[in-house]
């Protein structure tokens, strides 16, 4: 079936998630374009909220320069003016909410770590005691913090929810060097971001990475160390980071442990999606200029929280 989606600048769109668009750049080069998309409860809303692409970007590039000591990433650069030549007409378009990686090949495993209890992490303990079957103490309460943050793994479906799986099928998947690296990387990378949260007063509940290897002569030789491959590949961080649409962030100062918390950036849009008792199909409704507002503000909120910066619009 031919593509939908027109290709940007003569690079031939490969595919789009709920908010973001991704093109082949040649030369094993992808380029990302976050939309002003929003999903909620699993579906994309008839309205977006101005801004959100820009903020979901700046805040994964905010994370790879925060976390460049503890792993390489995939970014080549958001600078339109390195951009290819084709690319620079759509300045406009792409300013602030575009990125150009390198085409890595990708983990087969969502790289997920959680330090509360919260989502699916609550129901499959609730059901089984244990998360990817990792045991945890009983009486846990819904958001509660886990004793220590753990690492619970999904299979990538990009169709619906991903499934989450135990240690043992990311090790069948990936071997045991590599689950075991993914793993320890997973909980230092997110060690590091909910302790720069906290200090800023949120919660880094959970997030989701991706990971994929790339050539390591493509880095600047500047990474031998890191997770290395047998055949001189990097390990790379790649995707979106710790962004509050692959992660869960709560304020602190609200925090209360016993149900569910509200979303740092989605609140407004549940809170009037279950107002109007929307059967949650679709088509998904707009909201109302309200909502769409206050959700902008929340997503400017998070930027700044994080990065200690106003964003540039
Ligand atoms: C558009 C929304 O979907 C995705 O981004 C998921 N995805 C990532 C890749 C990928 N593939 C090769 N190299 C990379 N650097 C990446 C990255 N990031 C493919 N799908």
């Amino acid at each position: 079936m031919a593509n939908e989606v027109p290709a940007l600048g003569g690079l031939p769109h490969v595919l789009s998630g709920k908010v973001r668009d991704l093109y082949d750049a040649g030369d094993d080069r992808l380029f990302f374009v976050a939309s002003d998309r929003i999903s909620a409860f699993d579906h994309v809303l008839a309205s977006t909220i101005p801004d959100k692409g820009k903020v979901l970007t700046q805040i994964s590039l905010f994370w790879f320069d925060h976390l460049r000591e503890i792993v390489p990433n995939h970014l080549i650069t958001a600078s339109i003016d390195s951009y290819p030549p084709a690319l620079r007409a759509y300045r406009d378009q792409l300013q602030g909410r575009s990125m150009l990686v390198r085409r890595a090949r990708m983990v087969p495993v969502e790289c997920v770590a959680r330090g509360y209890l919260s989502g699916s992490g609550w129901k499959d303990y609730q059901r089984d005691g244990a998360v990817c079957g990792i045991k945890l103490p009983a009486g846990l309460r819904e958001s509660d913090r886990l004793p220590e943050p753990i690492f619970t793994p999904a299979a990538k479906n990009h169709t619906g929810h991903d499934e989450n799986i135990g240690f043992d099928a990311v090790v069948a998947a990936v071997g045991a060097p590599l689950a075991e690296h993914l793993r320890e990387l997973t909980l230092r990378i997110y060690a590091k971001a909910s302790e720069h949260a906290e200090s800023k007063g949120l919660i880094l509940a959970d997030t989701k990475f991706e990971f994929g290897f790339v050539p390591g002569s493509d880095l600047h030789g500047t990474l031998a160390a890191h997770g290395q491959a047998a055949d001189g590949d990097v390990l790379v961080l790649a995707d979106e980071v710790l962004t509050p649409d692959s992660s869960r962030y709560w304020l602190a100062s609200g925090y209360a442990p016993g149900g569910a918390q509200p979303s740092f950036d989605k609140q407004f849009v549940r809170d009037y999606l279950l107002s109007i008792r929307w059967n949650q199909q679709p088509p998904a409704p707009a909201l109302p200029d309200e909502v769409v507002a206050q959700t902008r503000a929340k997503y400017l909120q998070a930027f700044e929280l994080l990065t200690g910066q106003p964003l540039k619009v």
